[in-house]
């Protein structure tokens, strides 16, 4: 990347945020043009060592030096910070909220009403640190060509894009994408336990466990068939596979899976409607 990349300021340096930046450098994104604002004195002093960020505990100085803000707080205290900055936001600022929930329309009362904000919500995940993110993005109307560019290519650097055209699809891209890393540690977690359940220790059962995921996720991304003939090839008639896959399907995994990922949609929507003024 090259020295005309825009400053981007990151409200809030926690988990995703970090995932965010950590990945951004990582992948040679210039440390000097990123800055972390936070209420934490040593978290952000451990992060200017190690990445060589810039630092503050001042939201509105962050603000201040930012071509692009990621507000990247709990949804619980966007609204504070929002109208906080509200009165500093300089016109052509981009300002991509990652908060589950919190819709455009809020974000816009509280960053001040300005018709012309250039408001852009953008779902992520955690894997971003080691740049195999997946990120569904929306843009609000006023967002120009050149800004959803500048947006995209911040997110596509820790990871895969997806844009939706209507902001109701980023409730789903959380379910799938935003909150899906955790089902997948679950799987890992809960096979590692059914391992040393079944006479494995416990770093053994956990190896083989989390190698057997990254090894299903790296084959599929780099396969030319799908899912579904994946499994195939590993589902031996009247062999083992086929007895694990038959217990899943007559234990109603599929509804499980579904069930779960609507919970984390409908809570997507309540913390909107909760939040929202
Ligand atoms: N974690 C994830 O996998 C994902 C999270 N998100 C979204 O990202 C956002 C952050 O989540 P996550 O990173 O998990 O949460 P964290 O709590 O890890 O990070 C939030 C950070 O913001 C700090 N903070 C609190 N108040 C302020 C303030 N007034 N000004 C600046 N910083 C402040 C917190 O400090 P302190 O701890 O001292 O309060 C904390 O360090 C949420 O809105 C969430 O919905 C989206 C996708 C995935
Ligand atoms: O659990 C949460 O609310 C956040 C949003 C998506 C992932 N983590």
């Amino acid at each position: 990347m090259t020295d005309s990349q825009p400053t981007v300021a990151f409200i809030g340096a926690g988990n995703m945020a970090g995932s965010i930046f950590g990945g951004l450098v990582a992948n040679g994104y210039n440390a000097q043009r990123i800055i972390a604002s936070d209420p934490k004195p040593d978290a952000l002093a451990k992060l200017q060592a190690s990445l060589n960020i810039r630092t503050t505990t001042d939201n509105r100085e962050a603000l201040a030096a930012a071509d692009i803000v990621v507000l990247a707080v709990k949804p619980q205290v966007m609204k504070a910070v929002c109208c906080d900055l509200a009165p500093h936001l300089k016109p052509g600022t981009l300002v991509i909220s990652i908060a589950a929930g919190i819709s455009a329309a809020s974000l816009h009362t509280w960053l001040g009403g300005n018709q012309d904000l250039a408001l852009v919500r953008c779902m992520p995940n955690t894997p971003s640190l080691v740049q195999a993110g997946a990120s569904g993005l929306f843009a609000t109307p006023s967002v120009s060509d050149k800004q959803k560019q500048q947006a995209e290519s911040i997110m596509a650097a820790v990871g895969s894009v997806c844009w939706v055209n209507n902001e109701e699809d980023i409730h789903a891209v959380t379910a799938v994408s935003g909150s899906g890393p955790a089902y997948f540690f679950l799987m890992i977690e809960a096979m590692t336990d059914a391992g040393v359940a079944q006479g494995l220790n416990k770093d053994t059962a956990a190896r083989l466990a989390l190698d057997t995921a990254y090894g299903a996720a790296k084959l599929a991304v780099n396969s030319d068939v799908d899912v579904v003939e994946l499994r195939r090839r590993v589902t031996s008639p009247n062999g083992t596979t086929a007895e694990a896959i038959a217990s899943f399907e007559n234990n109603n995994y599929r509804v499980i899976v579904a069930n779960a990922m609507q919970a984390c949609a409908d809570r997507s929507r309540q913390l909107a409607e909760q939040l929202a003024d």
